[in-house]
């Protein structure tokens, strides 16, 4: 392949804005949150990989956890089992459990890790179940009722919260030189098994191990506001305000939520990215280029 000039220069202009990320983010933990709603393009899955990989690659220890929430609502309309949402958490019956467990720890967890294999890399598939990783606790979820004009605390079955993390597994795993991929699947002291909201879990993982970045990739630009603008550099005030004047909801709540706690928790910078885009992870990583929403820590 012979290349012009401009285009030689620009591609190694690229390559030499990659360095200073390389040299700032080896040996840093970046925790990658794969939502459902980006993954649905198989191209995406193939792209993301790579970034993964080479993320790997360069010295940086990417930790990845995978939603599935379109995969699961599939099945369970393939099943005929009706399924509805509370505050962006998914109502979880014992038969919802069965199905969420499946397509989670199973086919969502392990299409992701042979993409990983496919981009030349090595990854292990857990669930929250595995080296007891996940240890969760029933959640307890308030709602709005315009009946009563008060909030309610609603009964949403088998959802839980993070209740710990233990990071032996993890530890062996990066250890080994594997790239972990997370479902978020919890249990709890008595082995009863939870689903959990999995901008939650990434969250928690990055504050546990004291991430570098949390990624959380979906499937709209970042945050927005009424007018579809991008939001960026919010303090945790303007996001309060945010969610009373419904700004925020459903599946950005979690969102917003579990980034806002890991950069008050040590995690130096949270970002919401449109994993619609190829490459969006490399982007953010190595480039200048500025993508999506940015949650740091200050006050307010
Ligand atoms: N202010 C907002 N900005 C962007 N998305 C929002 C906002 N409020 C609610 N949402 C919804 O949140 C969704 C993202 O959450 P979710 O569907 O759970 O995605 P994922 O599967 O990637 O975790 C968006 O598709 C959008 O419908
Ligand atoms: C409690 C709860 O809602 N759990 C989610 C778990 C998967 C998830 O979070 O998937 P996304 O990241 O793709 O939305 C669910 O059942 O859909």
């Amino acid at each position: 392949m012979s290349l012009d000039r401009e285009s030689a220069m620009n591609i190694a202009r690229v390559l030499t804005e990659a360095l200073p990320y390389i040299q700032r983010f080896t040996g840093k933990t970046i925790v990658v949150k794969f939502g459902g709603n980006a993954m649905v393009d198989p191209a995406l899955h193939e792209s993301f990989a790579r970034d993964v990989v080479l993320m790997k690659l360069v010295g940086m220890n990417p930790v990845v956890v995978h939603g599935g929430g379109p995969q699961i609502g599939a099945l369970l309309k393939k099943l005929n089992i009706h399924t509805e949402f509370v505050n962006g958490m998914r109502v979880t019956d014992s038969q919802t459990m069965d199905v969420v467990e499946m397509v989670l720890g199973g086919s969502v967890n392990k299409e992701i890790v042979s993409s990983i294999s496919r981009a030349g890399g090595k990854a292990i598939g857990v669930t929250g179940k595995d080296g007891q990783l996940i240890r969760a606790r029933k959640l307890k979820v308030n709602r709005y009722s315009p009946e009563l004009d008060a909030s309610e605390i609603v009964d949403i079955g088998h959802v839980g919260e993070v209740e710990q993390i233990d990071t032996e597994v993890l530890q062996v795993i990066l250890g080994s030189h594997f790239i972990p991929v997370i479902a978020p699947i919890g249990v709890d002291q008595d082995g009863s098994t939870y689903n959990i909201n999995a901008d939650l879990v990434a969250g928690k993982i990055a504050q546990v191990m004291q991430a570098e970045k949390l990624m959380l990739l979906t499937n709209v630009p970042g945050l927005l506001d009424k007018e579809d603008n991008i939001l960026t550099g919010l303090s945790t005030r303007q996001v309060d305000a945010l969610i009373a004047d419904g700004t925020i909801s459903g599946g950005m709540l979690p969102k917003i939520q579990c980034a806002l706690d890991a950069v008050k928790s040590g995690v130096a910078s949270a970002h919401i990215v449109d994993g619609r885009v190829p490459h969006a992870v490399l982007l953010e990583i190595f480039t200048d280029v500025g993508i999506g929403t940015l949650i740091t820590s200050r006050p307010g």
